[in-house]
């Protein structure tokens, strides 16, 4: 359906999830409910296991912003990929599960001193070195813990992914990195490579999320293979790392191509080669950091149908019992999902209608003008592409408990994450 390879159809028209089905699903676990699709998940990443790892000898990092709990990170280790951290909070439940920290790059533009003594504590195998503050909170901890630690350091490449503007990264106007359009880049490799506790091992560079075009990656190797050929020019010394970031598009409309992983590492790795050789470098390792392209397909939320209101030659609402707090992407990015109804399938007479939340903001909006079979109260809206940045940046606005997450696999099902209970919304209140 829709391309998606997990979803189709029973006989009576109910929407079936890896083979579970959607009414099972509701009864058992209730709505709102996020639905994640395991066989999915692992085929994403056995397709960067073979364009990337095997092919290439690349290393991956699962970019866990994008879903993050105690589940996933054991999918995650099992699956033997590394995995990207940006706070405390992911590296605690990195930690959790016994994740191994060698494998674990730690991100961020504001790590606190407790972030980095953590990750200094923990051991992990890279942190991305993202500003001059940073530089001076890490010479102290590994000074005081006698430590040294392996480093990226992070550059904004000065590329204009072409996204929403909230989630470019890459362009020289950016809280991200170090610039390039100036000196700070080379003085912060210098500061590192006088740094005792530093191991420079790579550079590091991310231009944007939700991209579906593979050239601006071979223009983002060629800016960081020129980076690495000025370092060993001006400091003698010879960086064996790069990092691409994340970035790598995925379906969610119409509009959107669904791209498999080689159409962007076949390109990364042609760049490198082609670039290093031109800059008379060794080759280096090459990381990836994807978080959306593994698991956003792979997710479904599943709500119930409420209020309905017809406004009569303006348009109209049918009100499902979640929203932007289970959501927030269209609020925020003005994104586009797909829906379809779950129990309605086969079911071919559509009208156009306006799917809203639940919350007390007129911007609740799910979904603006969908064609859809005509929706009654208690009827199953499925949306779907909600496995990225939809439970990970969940909130509690009007105290509404987030919903809970359910795994999918052939047939079986299981909770991994609980639905969160009025009494979870008191818990920290005094
Ligand atoms: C440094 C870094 N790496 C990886 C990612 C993952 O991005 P995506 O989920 O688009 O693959 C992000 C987020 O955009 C990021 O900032
Ligand atoms: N949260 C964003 C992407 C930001 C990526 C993190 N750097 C989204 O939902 O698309």
């Amino acid at each position: 359906m829709f391309g998606y390879r997990g979803l189709t159809m029973a006989e009576d028209g109910m929407l079936k999830i890896s083979d579970v089905r959607c009414d099972y699903l509701v009864k058992k676990y209730g709505t709102p409910l996020y639905v994640m699709n395991e066989e999915e998940i692992l085929e994403r990443i056995r397709d960067i296991k073979q364009n990337h790892i095997l092919k290439y000898n690349g290393v991956a990092a699962y970019a866990s912003k994008a879903f993050l709990n105690k589940e996933m990170c054991r999918i995650i280790k099992r699956e033997g990929l590394w995995l990207d951290v940006v706070s405390g909070g992911e590296l605690y439940t990195a930690k959790s599960v016994d994740f191994p920290m060698e494998n674990v790059i730690f991100h961020g533009n504001n790590k606190t001193y407790e972030e980095l003594s953590m990750a200094v504590e923990y051991g992990v195998g890279r942190i991305v070195i993202d500003n001059f503050n940073e530089i001076d909170i890490l010479e102290d901890i590994l000074k005081e813990n006698k430590k040294t630690i392996d480093v990226q350091i992070r550059v904004t490449p000065g590329i204009d992914g072409h996204t929403h503007e909230f989630i470019r990264t890459g362009q020289v106007d950016s809280k991200f990195g170090f610039p390039m359009h100036d000196e700070s880049a080379l003085y912060a490799v210098k500061r590192i490579l006088n740094s005792e506790g530093l191991n420079l091992r790579g550079v590091h560079a991310h231009i944007g999320s939700q991209l579906h075009q593979n050239n601006i990656y071979r223009l983002e190797v060629e800016i960081l293979a020129k980076f690495v050929g000025d370092i060993k020019n001006l400091f003698g010394y010879e960086i064996d790392e790069i990092n691409c970031g994340g970035g790598f598009g995925i379906f969610y409309n119409e509009e959107d191509k669904r791209l498999p992983i080689s159409f962007f590492t076949d390109v990364i790795h042609e760049a490198v080669d082609e670039f290093f050789n031109k800059y008379n470098l060794k080759k280096p390792t090459v990381f990836i950091e994807p978080g959306r392209w593994i698991v956003g397909e792979a997710g479904v939320t599943l709500y119930k149908v409420g209020a309905i209101k017809d406004i009569k030659g303006v348009r109209k609402y049918v009100s499902v019992d979640g929203g932007m707090t289970d959501n927030i992407r269209t609020a925020l990015y003005s994104a586009k999902y797909t829906a379809v109804v779950a129990n309605k399938l086969n079911i071919d007479d559509k009208e156009v209608v306006t799917i809203c939340g639940k919350c007390c903001e007129s911007g609740d909006i799910l979904i603006r003008d969908i064609s859809l079979p005509k929706l009654e109260k208690g009827d199953i809206l499925a949306v779907l592409s909600t496995g990225a940045y939809n439970y990970s940046m969940a909130s509690n606005y009007n105290r509404i408990p987030r919903p809970p997450v359910v795994i999918v696999n052939n047939g079986k099902d299981r909770l991994i994450v609980k639905r969160e209970t009025y009494d979870d919304i008191l818990r920290n209140d005094i």
